[in-house]
């Protein structure tokens, strides 16, 4: 059986260079980490050949008395199956674009790269003899605030859906249909061609934005149903769709892939899941629309525990 914890280094010096040191606070961090692990047992370590990678291992390397064995972050897959075929309890010190991508080797889990700027995972994947294996996620200290990122997701999608009543009242002015196909047809195309642009997933932007829709003629239908018994007159001074409203809508749905995209790997954490159900302060959505809106963000593979 073996335990792999698996970081990326700690904060580096900006200095432009290939191969920067470690600021203080990424010390800091490394220091934490050797702490960290101090309890776990640890029977080897792992780094890329970089001063950022080996800075990192080297408080837990002087802790344990463990010896730095270097691997090549460009051979992951052949890592993996010499990490696989091991006993024992390792730290493995790598890069934000190789360390998640190592734990979906090592577990079958679809960890998401989470930026340049993210430094607090460490990711922990049990590998049993009989072949099961699994991830999970903690955080090292100085904790980051990833939880902003839900609440700026949260509000992008506030925001989107804030413009809906305007689309409705227009609508009802021009009798028109709460349905418009081609218009979502367009909004789909030019979501699949941003995500491939942004490296985001084009499937998964694709659903976040098709149950943002379908959230929006909720909220239409909903409006509606009161204005219909009551008779409801014409609005006044509504703005164009066409002109005003759907240009502006096309702004909030690229505010909202951006969003998501500096989310996407916090939401496939388990306790993401209630926050995003949560309604923001002082938004009236209902709850069926607010459940339909974040519906399409929810993972479709079994959430990471975080430990
Ligand atoms: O633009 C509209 O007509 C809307 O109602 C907005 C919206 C959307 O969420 O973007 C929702 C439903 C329509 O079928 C098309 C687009």
């Amino acid at each position: 059986d073996a335990t792999i914890y698996l970081v990326r280094h700690a904060e580096k010096v900006a200095d432009g260079t290939r191969d920067p040191d470690l600021t203080a606070m990424g010390r800091a961090r490394a220091d934490w980490i050797a702490g960290y692990l101090a309890d776990k047992g640890l029977t080897g370590i792992y780094s890329t050949d970089y001063k950022r990678t080996r800075e990192t291992a080297q408080p837990t390397a002087e802790k344990t008395g463990l010896a730095v064995n270097l691997y090549d972050p460009r051979a992951l897959d052949a890592f993996a199956a010499e990490l696989k075929s091991k006993d024992g309890v390792f730290l493995v010190v790598g890069h934000s674009n190789t360390t998640p991508m190592l734990a979906n080797l090592l577990a079958g889990s679809h960890l998401k790269y989470a930026g340049e700027d993210v430094y607090d995972q460490i990711f922990k994947v049990k590998l049993s003899e009989a072949g099961a294996a699994n991830v999970s996620v903690s955080f090292s200290k100085p904790r980051q605030d990833h939880m902003a990122r839900l609440e700026t997701l949260k509000e992008a999608i506030a925001s989107r859906l804030g413009v809906m009543a305007d689309v409705a009242r227009y609508k009802w002015n021009n009798d028109l249909p709460i349905e418009a196909p081609e218009r979502e047809a367009r909004i789909i195309d030019t979501t699949t061609q941003r995500a491939v642009e942004m490296g985001l997933d084009p499937a998964f932007a694709r659903q976040a934005i098709f149950m943002q829709m379908e959230a929006s003629k909720l909220l239409q239908r909903e409006l509606f149903e009161v204005w219909i018994p009551n008779e409801q007159p014409p609005f006044e001074s509504i703005p164009s769709l066409a002109d005003d409203i759907r240009p502006r809508i096309d702004i909030l749905t690229d505010a909202l892939l951006d969003a998501v995209q500096k989310a996407e790997f916090l939401l496939a954490f388990c306790p993401s899941l209630p926050v995003l159900g949560e309604k923001p302060e002082g938004t009236d959505f209902s709850w069926a629309v607010w459940g339909e809106a974040v519906m399409g963000l929810h993972p479709t593979t079994e959430c990471i525990a975080i430990d």
